[in-house]
């Protein structure tokens, strides 16, 4: 069984085309990166796995069902931008996820925020840019999900934490879960992927293991990103 598969998926926003005759295929335990120019549909098939959007054609499946109540259980999400409520402090924040989502690990989570030295009483609101993300992408991270959709996750974040951020969350995921990654900071996140997709005005160009672009191209992913993509 795949945790993700699009099977001819197409989304249409009124007459403009997002994502046209998508078919891919994520597989348990693979961290996959969501790798396209600006515009090029990355955000939208996220949303589509996370069921916030429908598709206009064809079909996505998340572990076999359609998004729906069921896969909102199986789908950890972080979108581009903070949704988490700005008035709560760390703690209530921890509080908050746990009532929320019965497969939240707190623990994880409280060794993750101290370890980046995030204080428990401190509120969202009063946070750097860089920090409500840190915070919020650890939230995500701490679910027991199937599959995990990170929208942009580390935009914000300074260089000297990103490995710390991708070595420890990332890699902490249970083997029978995947990670889809959608960034822009390629050359910082390649050494995390197992796989790309590389995505151009809709369509998917090029799905391949980090292995095989490695000894085929003899290139990095953010090279041969900027090959393919150059303007
Ligand atoms: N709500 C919307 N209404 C109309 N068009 C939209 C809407 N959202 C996205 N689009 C269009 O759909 C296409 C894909 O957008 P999407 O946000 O999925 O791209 P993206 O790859 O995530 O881009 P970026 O890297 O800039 O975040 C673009 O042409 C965009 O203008």
């Amino acid at each position: 069984m795949s945790i993700l598969a699009c099977k001819d998926l197409s989304k249409n926003y009124g007459a403009v085309p997002a994502l046209n005759h998508v078919n891919l295929t994520v597989e348990a335990g693979r961290i996959v990166g969501l790798l396209g120019p600006n515009g090029s549909g990355k955000t939208t098939l996220i949303k589509l796995a996370n069921g916030l959007l429908t598709p206009s054609e064809g079909e996505l499946l998340v572990c076999d069902e359609r998004p729906g109540r069921i896969t909102h259980s199986l789908v950890s999400y972080l979108p581009e931008r903070t949704c988490i409520p700005l008035w709560m402090s760390t703690q209530q924040l921890l509080d908050f996820y746990k009532d929320f989502y019965p497969d939240f690990r707190r623990e994880a989570a409280m060794e993750m925020l101290q370890h980046l030295g995030i204080r428990m009483n401190q509120r969202i609101k009063q946070m750097s840019k860089g920090t409500r993300e840190k915070v919020q992408l650890i939230m995500v991270m701490s679910r027991q999900a199937s599959l995990y959709l990170l929208d942009e996750p580390i935009g914000g974040v300074d260089p000297a934490t990103r490995d710390y951020i991708l070595n420890t969350i990332i890699g902490n995921y249970s083997p029978d879960a995947a990670v889809v990654i959608s960034t822009h900071l390629i050359a910082d996140v390649e050494k995390v992927l197992d796989d790309v997709i590389f995505i151009n005005q809709g369509q998917v160009v090029l799905q391949s293991s980090v292995d095989e672009i490695r000894e085929r191209n003899n290139m990095s992913v953010d090279a041969l990103f900027r090959e393919v993509f150059k303007c």
